[in-house]
């Protein structure tokens, strides 16, 4: 079967087109020959063309490649993402470098084997696949854009904690700074990612998220850098990897975390070149991102413990954003509640459904160890199992592997109990940290990072 693909062939030799249409036909769908490259606009009004092969002189004793530049800028006028290959004989290679950095993507020599234009033709068309496959997330990122919030109106929660993460967010949004989000299992990192890209600059262009707790690490770098075809033996063509495709946008890398040593040093290289090289490629790319990544863990401690790189810490947290926990803003369950109601009563055609006051009362009592997530899910859950016009019960809404009996209402996390044991010890001690440390069994400096943290 033949490759589907629309090639057109400018040459002022006759035989060398219609040898190579000969050759092509047999492969491609559908080949053009033009002697006059005057007549090239007119092939783009009625085609849309994968891959031209362009000569580069056209006048005879000509060698200095003029026509053919101008032709280049030409064809990259009518189509900027256009694939050109050149035509060039022995002696003109300077010329064709020349091009190729003017944004031609290949060239061949004349007289050339048929199987070697063969190679360089389909290469070009993947990178033609590549590329439109770009522009079309591009544009429905666009459309989604169209009917993306700019306003906090889906952010719901007006307690200060959250109101002090949107003024933050606001703040940042626009200065192109990479932002480190930290926050518990379900509390909104990739929201407030989403809503930074959203307020930024741009915001036209492309969002991608990468959970990296998902990539293998195998295939890490071919997911992230991308890979050229033959790279490695699944790599049946070239694919852009995730920063390639943030291209002018937003890279959200979640669950930095949980990256292994090696990984993060490919990673800060990446970060600190804004260059990219596609796995089995020799030439690097310019990417430009903005950076935002987020973790559940505590990276600062992971670094004392030698489990992350520091200077990778360094280059991430330009601007660090907490985002409290749920139960450190239990004032914000009944406007979520209302909000996760209002959503899933239309999702379940339940309308009119509401809940009792009393039970959101007593939601406020849990601790929430799946934050807003684990709220949201059980507001489905309560919503899928409710019979009549209101909710009542609570055991409903918990997830079944939990409950609300399990947990005191004054349920303290562990970073608060550290919190509380260490004011105890330093109170014990008068305030002297040596004693406290020794006390605590642990060294000064790892207990003046201890406080740091918890702001003592
Ligand atoms: N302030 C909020 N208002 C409304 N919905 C929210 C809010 N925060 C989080 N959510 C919702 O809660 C769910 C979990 O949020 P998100 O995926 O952003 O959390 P996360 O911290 O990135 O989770 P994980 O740590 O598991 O990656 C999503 O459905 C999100 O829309």
């Amino acid at each position: 079967m033949k490759t589907p693909a629309n090639i057109l062939i400018v040459d002022d030799d006759r035989d060398v087109l219609e040898t190579a249409r000969m050759f092509l036909k047999q492969e491609f769908s559908s080949v053009d020959i033009e002697e006059d490259p005057s007549k090239i606009p007119g092939y783009f009004e009625i085609k849309d063309y994968d891959v031209i092969l362009l000569d580069m002189n056209f006048k005879k004793g000509m060698n200095d490649g003029e026509e053919g530049f101008y032709w280049l800028g030409e064809i990259l006028k009518i189509d900027p993402q256009a694939i050109v290959i050149l035509i060039t004989a022995y002696g003109e290679v300077d010329v064709a470098v020349k091009a190729m950095k003017q944004g031609a993507t290949d060239f061949v020599l004349k007289p050339w084997k048929n199987q070697k234009l063969l190679g360089t033709i389909l290469s070009a068309l993947q990178l033609r696949k590549s590329k439109k496959e770009v522009i079309r997330l591009k544009e429905t990122q666009n459309t989604l854009n169209r009917d993306k919030p700019h306003n906090f109106n889906d952010f719901i929660g007006e307690s200060p904690a959250i109101q002090r993460v949107k003024d933050l967010i606001t703040k940042v949004a626009k200065t192109d700074a990479d932002i480190l989000v930290l926050g518990e299992n379900g509390t909104g990192k990739e929201l407030v990612a989403r809503a930074i890209h959203n307020f930024s600059l741009r915001s036209n262009e492309i969002f991608i998220s990468v959970d990296l707790g998902a990539v293998s690490e195998t295939l890490f770098e071919s997911e992230l850098f991308g890979h050229v075809k033959g790279a490695f033996t699944d790599a049946r063509q070239d694919k852009p990897g995730r920063f390639e495709l943030a291209n002018e946008g937003t890279i959200f890398l979640d669950e930095i975390g949980n990256l292994s040593m090696p990984l993060q040093a490919k990673l800060l290289t990446v970060l600190q070149s804004r260059k990219i090289r596609r796995v089995g490629a020799t030439r690097e790319v310019d990417v430009d991102f903005r950076l935002v990544c987020a973790t559940n863990m505590p990276l600062s401690e992971m670094v004392y413990e030698q489990k992350f790189r520091q200077d990778l810490l360094y280059r991430i947290n330009t601007v660090e954003i907490r985002i409290p926990s749920l139960r450190e803003r239990i004032e914000d369950i009944p406007l979520l509640v209302d909000h996760f109601l209002s959503i899933y009563s239309r999702k379940y055609h339940k309308p009119g459904l509401s809940i009792n006051k009393h039970t959101v009362e007593k939601l406020k009592n849990y601790h929430w160890p799946g934050n807003i997530r684990e709220l949201q899910h059980a507001v489905e859950r309560a919503v899928i199992l409710s019979e009549g016009d209101t909710i009542n019960s609570v055991e409903s809404f918990i997830s079944p592997t939990t409950s609300i009996h399990r947990v005191p209402s004054q349920a303290k996390t562990l970073d608060e109990m550290e919190r509380d044991f260490i004011l105890q010890s330093l109170e014990e001690n008068n305030g002297n940290v040596t004693q406290t440390a020794k006390n605590l069994g642990i060294t000064r400096t790892a207990l003046y990072r201890r406080m740091n943290k918890h702001g003592i």
